[in-house]
């Protein structure tokens, strides 16, 4: 390690840091070696530099206030292979990348999402009403829900069932996809000209990649084909991609790269959402008195007689902090995702070479417990003592209330859309339902395991079961009714569906 780096653990000659890079997890050993050498640190992979900050001012600092030459993503020849280096999250930046991102602003700003809520709000209440008729089912009813939603949103085609081809393919290649590209779980760069010549059948990450890659470019192009043909028979219902196919020219992208544009997006917004949302239901089931107070909280707004609105949510301040709270206590992302400098930098003393690495360790900053009281607690009230909930007396007002959608010029670009999904079903779920542990055979408690984690880029909570039931009868009665009246919402989306889904569509609306 050259001397002016940030300090971090020792290196040996030529492979550095290589042979303790963590291959899973490894936001828990960067927030180890993040109590031991500081804020920020440096870690030797080869020739290469990987830097690691874990305090909210040195994020704000460099990644912010210097987004020019932190904008970057570090080269991922594995996860290249898979994408062809349309992969809009981990694109380099560049010229292809700044015409996605010019494309994907049309759609995602405040006033565009606002014009998504219909459907956003129709698929929320089928959540709902999923969760009425088979609770045990809840985590795949989240997974429905967000991928659903988006693929409306950006497709213009939805899907009614976790089972629909569309959902089922996708969920099946996100899983490999995000577990393949998990920090330290593929080769690192500096070895990337070695490897690049090992023969596929000698090299297992190859074959994966090619076996992903199969499976996610045929699922997104044939997404942009189903857009294409429903355009062309005039079936228009006002989908992203509808206005991409229209301007692509002008936006600067070629089908392919239109195809990857999509389907990117739903990636990014599909496992991001669900995450979060069962991980609400986790700290809902783990901390009753949370949740009781949420629910008197709602009660004493919304009432028993109708579903709570998007406008409830500003005299919902408990509610508001239950959600920063379980961005905080269990990130979506752990470690956002990674930067890279395009020219060389510098953090007070430190030098930051070109070419470098930056993961920002959100994971080991929201559980830092020199900035929040007891860290390791699920305690929303620290969201109603400070705006970014933490310890009073500490100036933390460059952090505002979350960093879960990152920084700079690659900060989240679908926040708002996230954040009305977030909003409106956290304040349904929570009025809705009561939440409460799973009883064994012998009617104990099975008390939730809030660490039983998934790994990958993006962590869920592994599949846990819960007792969910409707808190009153009348409420039942309102989520059925609201289901019921979505239905020529949902119909506008329902293009191409499989004999199953149409089963499935007419079954659950006859039943009014
Ligand atoms: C709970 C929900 C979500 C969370 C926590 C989340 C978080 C993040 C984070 C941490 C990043 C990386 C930021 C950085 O590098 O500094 C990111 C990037 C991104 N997100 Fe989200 N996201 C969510 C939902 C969504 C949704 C709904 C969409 C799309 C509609 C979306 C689209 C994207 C895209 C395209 C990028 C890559 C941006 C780029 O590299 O230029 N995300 N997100």
């Amino acid at each position: 390690r050259d001397k002016d780096l940030p300090p971090g653990p020792p290196t040996l000659p030529i492979i550095g840091n290589l042979h303790i890079f963590p291959k899973e997890s490894t936001h828990l050993r960067f927030t180890e070696w993040a109590r031991k050498y500081g804020g920020i640190f440096s870690l030797k992979l080869g020739a290469g530099t990987v830097i690691v900050i874990t305090c909210p001012e040195i994020a704000h600092q460099l990644l912010e206030k210097r987004s020019a030459t932190t904008a970057d993503r570090p080269s991922l020849y594995v996860a290249d292979l898979v994408t062809g280096g349309l992969n809009m999250g981990l694109i380099r930046y560049g010229d292809t990348w700044r015409a996605m991102r010019r494309a994907a602003h049309s759609i995602l700003t405040p006033k565009a999402t606002a014009r998504h809520f219909p459907i956003q709000i129709a698929e929320a209440t089928q959540l709902l009403y999923d969760m009425l008729c088979t609770a045990e089912s809840f985590n795949t009813h989240i997974k429905r829900y967000s991928s659903s939603v988006i693929m409306s949103v950006l497709h213009g085609k939805r899907s009614p069932r976790y089972e629909t081809p569309d959902t089922a393919d996708f969920f099946r290649v996100e899983h490999e996809w995000s577990t393949f590209v998990e920090p330290g779980a593929t080769p690192p760069v500096d070895l990337i000209p070695i490897l690049k010549y090992v023969p596929a059948p000698l090299a297992k990450w190859k074959r994966t990649a090619a076996r992903i890659r199969e499976m996610q470019r045929g699922l997104y192009l044939r997404l942009l084909a189903g857009t294409e043909e429903r355009v062309q028979r005039g079936e228009h219902n006002g989908s992203y991609m509808e206005v991409v196919l229209e301007r692509r020219q002008e936006l600067g992208l070629d089908r392919h790269t239109a195809a990857y544009l999509g389907g990117s997006l739903v990636e990014a917004g599909s496992e991001t959402t669900s995450s979060f949302l069962n991980s609400l239901i986790l700290c809902l089931v783990a901390y009753p008195q949370a949740q009781k107070h949420a629910q008197e909280e709602i009660d004493g707004v919304v009432g028993q007689d109708r579903l709570p609105t998007l406008e409830d949510l500003q005299n919902l301040p408990y509610i508001r902090a239950i959600i920063l709270e379980t961005h905080r206590f269990r990130p979506v992302t752990p470690l956002l995702l990674p930067h890279a400098t395009t020219a060389p930098e510098t953090y007070k003393n430190y030098s930051i070479p070109a070419g470098s690495t930056i993961f920002v360790n959100y994971c080991g900053i929201s559980h830092d417990p020199m900035l929040y009281d007891g860290p390791e607690v699920f305690c929303p009230n620290r969201y109603l003592l400070a705006d970014n909930g933490t310890k009073p007396g500490l100036d933390k007002s460059s952090m505002g209330p979350t960093l879960a959608f990152g920084f700079g010029r690659r900060s989240c670009p679908g926040i708002h859309l996230a954040e009305n999904s977030i909003n409106i079903n956290a304040m349904n779920l929570i009025w809705a339902f009561k939440f409460e542990p799973a009883l064994d055979k012998d009617g104990n408690v099975i008390e939730p395991d809030t660490f039983a984690y998934s790994k990958g880029i993006t962590c869920e909570p592994l599949p846990f079961k819960c007792r969910i039931t409707p808190r009153t009868a009348e409420k039942a009665e309102i989520i059925r009714r609201e289901f019921w009246g979505a239905a020529d919402t949902f119909k506008k989306f329902e293009f191409g569906l499989s004999e199953e889904d149409k089963e499935f569509v007419l079954s659950s609306r006859d039943r009014f």
